[in-house]
């Protein structure tokens, strides 16, 4: 990784947007009185005690006035509710705040709220109901409710729930709903198999420079990052790594600045949101940088750039597609691509039957042994690298790292401007639907020992997903299936591929002694994550 230094000093070039510049320019002045302050105030201790008892009075003041209404807001609302079919309301609350469980345990909160069906909930102003599993096919197929918009108030990535005010500070996640379109375009068959050779590469490249002792949640997320940023952002971006990590250093901390004070409170200037606006600058001008490239080069018809502004996308608008889709991409790839190694890597008796099945698929195109593994990919199409009959172990085992791994909730939310009936219930508009992966996943009356790690389940012989409808989420169902299920595939197969082929794998503690198991899985988190407990792969060159 390169010092923060660099990112810093990277993002110094032109900015195409003046509503950006001005705004950073006014953050830098902030900063520096900031800075002043705090000098001044380090020579007066009494002052600044002084002023501390000052501004968290005025915070508690504030913080009682908002939960007043905020509680007066939900009286009312509730007592709306109540004379309309609405879900009853869960015991499990606290006065004002609401549902605060929620956020020390995401799964938890909505297993035990939902054991009597849907309910409703709230987090200070925010109205929730929590759809239990009965109803899942109404959650997954209804079209009505908004998508983006619901992730974005629930991960606290928004100022507030109000569109216009999003609209106007440049929030727009959707680009007034054309985003899709154009991931969609992006993601297509014949654009991405048109750039696998040089995935192709840059994933050997990464794969063969693997330390000896890794850490698949730093090193093999570093590599989905490239990969993707080749397919949906800028190809001057991925063929720089330093670049790229710097990009992954951002783009880290800007997952992290959601949090449920920011989610509960979204319209106090918290530092985390003047930090994730600071962060999103510098981005903002890498994708600058890459663009001011891309004009001086002239066309290049494979760059993801260059499709965006052929789409007559502004440079803010550019990055704020980019921002979205890699939000939508990576941690899910990075991680799950991640997991599967280490599932891999832990049952040592199918990591070779998978090494067996994706060589001998590779030798059915290019059986040299000794020529680099990019060179014997080479006429390997993205179909045949994504169709199940010809790498069908490596498809279940793949569905089962999604199935155990993947526990997260998913939200919607009734922007429509009225009340919406949804399975029998009224909801509210600006009310949050959510629903959690666990309900299936990790239920013993969909799957058999559901905390166990078993392929099998997906056979033919067993098929347990077959049992009910709609019993596999992984990569979603109904009416927002991932659009990215493709290029996610393809970026863990061929990864898996190099690393099995590569190298010998155990999975291990920092220091090379095994790890006698796998840290359990994480139910109760926000979204998909890396396992709390730092898990490393000893790699072992095969000859
Ligand atoms: C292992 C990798 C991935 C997993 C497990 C995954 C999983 C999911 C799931 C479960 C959903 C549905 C969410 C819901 O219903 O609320 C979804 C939707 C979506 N995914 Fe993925 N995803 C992955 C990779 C990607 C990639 C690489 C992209 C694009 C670069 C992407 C873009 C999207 C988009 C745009 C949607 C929303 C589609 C819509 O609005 O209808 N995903 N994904």
């Amino acid at each position: 990784m390169i010092p923060t230094t660099s990112v810093f000093q990277f993002g110094l070039g032109p900015s195409n947007d003046n509503r950006i510049s001005t705004n950073a320019a006014a953050l830098h002045i902030c900063l520096l009185c900031h800075t002043r302050q705090t000098d001044f105030l380090s020579r007066s201790p009494l002052l600044m005690l002084q002023l501390a008892i000052i501004l968290s009075t005025a915070l508690l003041a504030a913080l009682i006035v908002v939960g007043f209404a905020s509680w007066h807001n939900r009286r009312t609302g509730k007592a709306k509710i109540l004379t309309s079919r609405a879900a009853p309301y869960t015991s499990l609350t606290y006065p004002i705040l609401g549902s605060l469980q929620y956020f020390s345990g995401h799964w938890d909160f909505l297993r035990s709220a939902t054991k009597e069906g849907t309910v409703s909930f709230h987090l200070a102003r925010q109205q929730c109901i929590a759809v239990d599993v009965d109803k899942r096919q109404e959650f997954f197929s209804d079209s009505r409710p908004a998508f983006a918009l619901a992730y974005a108030v629930m991960l606290g990535a928004t100022p507030s729930m109000n569109r216009d005010f999003l609209m106007h500070m440049g929030f727009d996640i959707t680009l007034g709903g054309r985003a899709v379109k154009f991931l969609a375009a992006l993601l297509r068959n014949e654009r991405v198999n048109a750039s696998r050779h040089v995935l192709y590469q840059y994933a050997e490249e990464s794969i063969g420079a693997l330390e000896p002792i890794t850490n698949p949640f730093d090193s093999i997320y570093r590599t989905v990052f490239r990969l993707t940023i080749n397919t949906i952002a800028a190809s001057s971006i991925s063929a720089n790594p330093a670049v790229c990590d710097a990009l992954v250093k951002i783009f880290h901390e800007l997952d992290r600045s959601g949090t449920p004070a920011t989610i509960l409170f979204p319209w106090f200037p918290w530092w985390e949101r003047v930090r994730r606006f600071y962060l999103m600058k510098h981005f903002h001008d890498i994708m600058m940088v890459a663009l001011a490239e891309r004009r001086r080069e002239g066309r290049d018809d494979e760059d993801p750039l260059q499709f965006l502004l052929d789409e007559g996308l502004s440079s803010l608008e550019i990055t704020q597609f980019t921002l979205a889709a890699l939000f939508a991409g990576i941690a899910n790839t990075g991680v799950v691509a991640a997991y599967f190694l280490c599932d891999l890597a832990s049952h040592p008796s199918y990591l070779a039957l998978i090494r067996a099945e994706i060589l001998s698929f590779i030798d059915s195109f290019h059986p040299d042994p000794t020529l680099p593994f990019s060179t014997r990919f080479h006429s390997i199409t993205l179909d045949q690298w994504l169709n199940p009959s010809n790498l069908p172990l490596t498809h279940r085992c793949l569905k089962e790292t999604l199935r155990l791994r993947i526990a997260t909730p998913f939200h919607r939310l009734n922007d429509s401007g009225a009340d919406m009936e949804f399975g029998g219930t009224v909801v509210p508009h600006g009310t949050i639907l959510t629903f959690h992966s666990s309900f299936m996943h990790h239920n013993e009356a969909f799957y058999v020992d559901p905390m166990r790690w078993d392929p099998e389940r997906f056979g033919v012989e067993r098929a347990e997903d077959k049992g009910r409808p709609m019993a596999f989420a992984g990569w979603g169902l109904g009416k927002h299936q991932c659009l990215g299920q493709r290029l996610g595939k393809f970026e863990i197969f061929l990864i898996t591929a190099l690393a099995v082929c590569s190298y010998d794998m155990e999975v291990v503690e920092k220091d090379g002694t095994p790890m006698v198991e796998m840290p359990p899985v994480q139910l109760n988190d926000a979204v998909v994550s890396p396992p709390k407990r730092d898990v490393y792969l000893k790699l072992n060159a095969r000859c």
